[in-house]
């Protein structure tokens, strides 16, 4: 069923739900979903509705026409989209394939509810897998000594693509400022530790040597600074002394793939809001 999807974030007080569930009412909105979150640390209040598109007597513009008024007047920080407009999603990759297959094959099944335009790697090695699902594959290597001409191509392909967003999928290199301005709060990173433990390369290696019991993996927006984007989703798996390394590394990709798959579901369902660079999921 079609749905419209308004997300809202504003500073708290009494009314808001009053304001805006009479609002969708006043125009005989059905409400098939409603979640709601007042940050007492913050004093921010997060709100999330889905209501029928069939149900309301607007299309998606003039509905963002109607509520604009009442999103003045509560100063929120909002935003209404449509579930049958499927966001475009360009992945990267490196050499791992373990995430960008979970990826494809959750497209391929119709589990994820996208259009993925094009992948780009830094590498060529994973070009056929990407191509036996009709998706064009883009190797971009990027020169460790001057890197801003592929990240120049990179920009000129995602733009070109029209990308909604950019999934990392344990794409190995650290994308420039510019590129995460352009598209904050839009570019979804896998990290392969359970954050703000072992930020940085090789996560895996760190975790064997400090003996942890768990290790885990992070879905997180990415930013400027290197691991540290507000984080969309985690979990973690039992290790022990037992396991080595390479085991960790075993064990630890199918906790990368659920963890980066829910993170990308809930970004293409609207159901991730930010506020100082942290995140309330409304799953
Ligand atoms: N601007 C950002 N870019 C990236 C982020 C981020 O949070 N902000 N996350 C990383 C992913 N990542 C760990 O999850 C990571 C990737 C790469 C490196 C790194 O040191 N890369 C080296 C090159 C390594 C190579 O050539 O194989 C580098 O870029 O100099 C650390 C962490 C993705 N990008």
């Amino acid at each position: 069923m079609r749905t419209f999807r308004l997300v809202i974030a504003c500073p708290d007080r009494v009314g808001i739900v009053a304001k805006v569930s009479n609002f969708l009412a006043t125009y005989n909105g059905w409400i098939t979903e409603a979640s709601h979150h007042s940050d007492t640390q913050s004093g921010w209040f997060f709100m999330r509705h889905e209501i029928r598109a069939d149900s309301l007597p607007f299309e998606l513009e003039g509905l963002r026409q109607a509520f604009a008024p009442i999103a003045r007047e509560f100063s929120m920080e909002w935003r209404i989209t449509d579930s049958a407009q499927k966001k475009r999603v360009v992945l990267m990759a490196s050499r791992e394939s373990h995430c960008l297959a979970d990826l494809l094959h959750r497209w391929h099944s119709n589990e994820l509810d996208c259009d993925i335009p094009c992948v780009i790697s830094n590498h060529d090695e994973l070009r056929s897998m990407v191509e036996w699902h009709g998706i064009p594959y883009f190797h971009v290597p990027v020169e460790s000594q001057n890197k801003q001409p592929a990240f120049a191509e990179v920009e000129r392909l995602v733009k070109a693509h029209g990308a909604d967003a950019i999934v990392l999928a344990r794409y190995m290199q650290i994308l420039p400022p510019q590129l995460c301005a352009e598209f904050s709060q839009r570019v979804i990173n896998i990290h392969h530790s359970f954050l703000p433990s072992f930020v940085g390369a090789k996560p895996y290696h760190q975790a064997s040597m400090r003996g942890v019991k768990l290790i885990g993996a992070t879905s997180h927006y990415v930013t400027e600074e290197l691991d540290a984007g507000p984080i969309i989703e985690q979990d973690v798996v039992r290790v022990s002394h037992r396991d080595s390394v390479e085991e960790m590394v075993r064990l630890g990709k199918d906790v990368e793939k659920m963890v980066l798959s829910r993170g990308l579901r809930y970004h293409l369902e609207d159901r991730v809001l930010v506020h100082d660079n942290k995140t309330v999921v409304f799953d």
